[in-house]
């Protein structure tokens, strides 16, 4: 069985290990949604993972709600990319963006206008906003005639992206945003051929990733889903019955790699009873299965021994160890991230982490 020190063979590339950073928001961009000089300095540091998956980044106005997250719609934004996406392969790391539509989690204060969703519905909670936490907006229903206008959107940021030096993208289809809001019953109640069955649910999904891949080739595209356990309001009540399916439908698509993000009854990031759908999944997904939350060096190095997972991809620990595959290596103690600063504007608890030997 592989360790994982070893490279790993993923759509047209090899990555030089199997410990991947996970897709991380630190909102460090410009209010108009700009990327920063320091985002360079921050994806450099961490060029040692196989592959960096950036922070999900905004396919539209319409599908990005986070305040001073990046996107990638807009001339200016590609140009900007374009220095960090260098210094990762600068430093010889691999660089895929995660392209991000927020759906009903999208606040109308960051927008500027009302968010959309499979139906009606409003998510629970608040939402961060450039006026503090707010509860949500009520979204509206996704009009079918509107489907090919959001997959125009994916297409473009699919092409800005590779314009911008990305190696490829990751589409986020996880975590309680727009496309997990079609997969999963609690927030898909349409009657048209994007609602009930389980190939209507998923059908969205198959929309975006032929799309993407028809754009920039299968082995620049991958996805990243969140089979079980609740967020942000959103759930199925038998998640096997269309996440199974949704994994076979990406194998036959042949994607570069799929990502999950998998919550536990002790998860910090995701705690539910669902059981985990990685073994069930990995008997029918074929490329590289990459997964995600709260592993630590041994219980990622076991998941390889048992072949449930190809790479694992770490989130909190590469916030606070940019060097994590050497801490990794080296047996070395690792640096608790700082809650606070996870979404601050400063370079504080954002690229003054210390590597090992400072
Ligand atoms: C500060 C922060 C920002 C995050 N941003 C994203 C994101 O942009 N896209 C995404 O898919 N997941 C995001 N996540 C989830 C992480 O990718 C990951 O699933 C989570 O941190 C659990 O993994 P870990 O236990 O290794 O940290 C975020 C998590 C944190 C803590």
């Amino acid at each position: 069985m592989p360790s994982l020190f070893d490279p790993i063979r993923f759509g047209a590339f090899t990555a030089k290990n199997r410990i991947w950073m996970a897709p991380l928001t630190r909102g460090r961009a410009t209010r108009d949604h700009v990327p920063t000089e320091i985002m360079a300095e921050y994806y450099a540091q961490r060029a040692s993972a196989g592959l960096i998956i950036s922070e999900a980044t905004g396919i539209s106005q319409e599908g990005l709600g986070w305040p001073y997250a990046p996107g990638i719609w807009s001339d200016a934004q590609v140009e900007a990319w374009l220095p960090i996406t260098q210094a990762v392969h600068d430093a010889g790391g691999l660089i895929f963006a995660q392209l991000w539509h927020m759906g009903r989690m999208v606040p109308s204060n960051v927008s500027g206008m009302q968010p959309v969703a499979p139906s009606a519905s409003q998510a629970p909670g608040l939402g961060h906003t450039y006026d503090g936490k707010k509860p949500y907006d009520v979204a509206r229903a996704l009009r079918l005639d509107e489907i090919p206008r959001l997959l125009d959107d994916y297409e473009k940021a699919a092409r800005h992206a590779l314009k911008a030096g990305f190696d490829g993208v990751q589409i986020h289809a996880a975590n309680g945003y727009l496309i997990d809001e079609f997969i999963r019953d609690s927030t898909n109640h349409r009657h048209d051929e994007y609602g009930g069955a389980v190939e209507n649910r998923i059908r969205l999904l198959k929309d975006v990733t032929e799309r993407v891949i028809a754009t920039i080739g299968k082995e620049r595209t991958a996805v990243r889903l969140s089979p079980n356990g609740e967020i942000q309001g959103t759930v199925d009540s038998h998640p096997e019955q269309v996440f199974i399916p949704a994994a076979k439908m990406l194998s036959d698509l042949d994607i570069a790699f799929l990502g999950m993000r998998e919550g536990a009854v002790d998860g910090t990031f995701g705690k539910t009873d669902q059981p985990k759908l990685s073994p069930e999944i990995r008997k029918v997904f074929k490329p590289p299965l990459v997964l995600n939350q709260d592993y630590t060096f041994e219980t990622a190095q076991a998941a390889l021994d048992s072949g449930v997972a190809d790479a694992i991809s770490f989130g909190r620990p590469f916030i606070g160890n940019p060097d994590l595959p050497r801490r990794f290596f080296e047996k070395a103690p690792l640096t608790k991230d700082v809650i606070e600063t996870w979404y601050t504007q400063t370079p504080k608890g954002y690229t003054d982490y210390p590597l090992l030997g400072d």
